[in-house]
């Protein structure tokens, strides 16, 4: 999917809602244990009720590694299930990757070719050669950690390197490299104070913001600091939605906090226009 693309459907939708789909199984309707897949049971519940709420679903791939080769099954079922079945939803695997160039390269194969997302989220700590891999992918987005929500974004990333915030630099550099046009940014609504420098270095860029609702982020600043001309924010919220109720209508309920969000977000859609 292109940028053009995504801003389009946010208008659309007058939303700009990421849905995390982290599926723990001790937390999932107890009734869907019972299912032969009771993770994607769960997913296809949740993605039915919610998909005309949001824009963009992000399965973390931990949630899903954890249960080994059925998790993997269950992952491979959710995108395949998204793409043909909801194909103007963005979908990010959250899998926090990054190597070598050639290692790279596989990873990039797995979530854009096999897989077929049409982003993933990257560390950037291994540099250039290790994210250009994941850029050579046409209208596939890679989505660089620079301002992360949890409190050991201060061990490093705040930290100064040759005068400047690591995370700065990691903004700075990046715009340099090759395709950086499909490059999106990680940046915490808990952090939601720095949004306007990053809007400095980086006025038009996605940002990725997880961290509102479990982790206390508040949607209201993130707009604030973090909106762009063309929206530039897909908010995340995990927990918050797919556990909102955990009874037979579990899909009704994340519904109904997708709508909260999605409301809040129209609104903040109306000022930019
Ligand atoms: O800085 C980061 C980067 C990634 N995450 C991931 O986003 C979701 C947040 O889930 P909630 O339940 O809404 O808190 C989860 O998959 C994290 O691993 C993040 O929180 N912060």
């Amino acid at each position: 999917m292109t940028t053009e693309q995504l801003v389009a459907q946010i208008h659309k939708k007058k939303s700009f809602l990421c849905i995390g789909l982290d599926v723990d199984l001790a937390k999932i309707p107890e009734h869907l244990l019972q299912e032969e897949d009771p993770i994607f049971a769960f997913n296809k519940q949740i993605i039915d009720a919610t998909h005309h709420l949001c824009v963009a679903y992000k399965p973390n791939t931990a949630f899903y590694e954890a249960y080994g080769i059925k998790g993997w099954m269950a992952l491979e079922k959710t995108i395949k299930y998204l793409n043909t079945n909801y194909p103007e939803i963005f979908t990010i695997a959250d899998a926090k990757r990054g190597d070598i160039g050639n290692t790279s390269t596989m990873y990039a194969k797995a979530f854009f070719e096999d897989l077929a997302f049409d982003s993933v989220t990257i560390a950037p700590y291994m540099g250039k050669d290790s994210v250009e891999p994941f850029l050579a992918f046409k209208n596939k987005h890679t989505i660089l950690l620079a301002l992360t929500s949890n409190a050991g974004a201060f061990d490093y990333q705040t930290k100064l390197v040759d005068g400047k915030e690591l995370y700065k630099q990691v903004l700075e550099t990046s715009k340099a490299y090759k395709g950086a046009e499909n490059l999106m940014y990680v940046v915490g609504a808990t952090k939601a104070e720095y949004l306007s420098e990053i809007r400095q270095i980086i006025p038009e860029s996605f940002l990725l913001v997880p961290g509102v609702g479990a982790q206390g982020g508040n949607l209201a600043d993130v707009c604030k600091f973090g909106m762009s001309s063309n929206v530039g924010l897909l908010i995340n919220s995990s927990r918050g939605i797919i556990y909102a109720g955990a009874d037979l209508n579990f899909a009704d309920s994340a519904a109904e906090k997708a709508l909260e969000l999605q409301q809040q977000m129209q609104i903040e859609l109306e000022k930019l226009s």
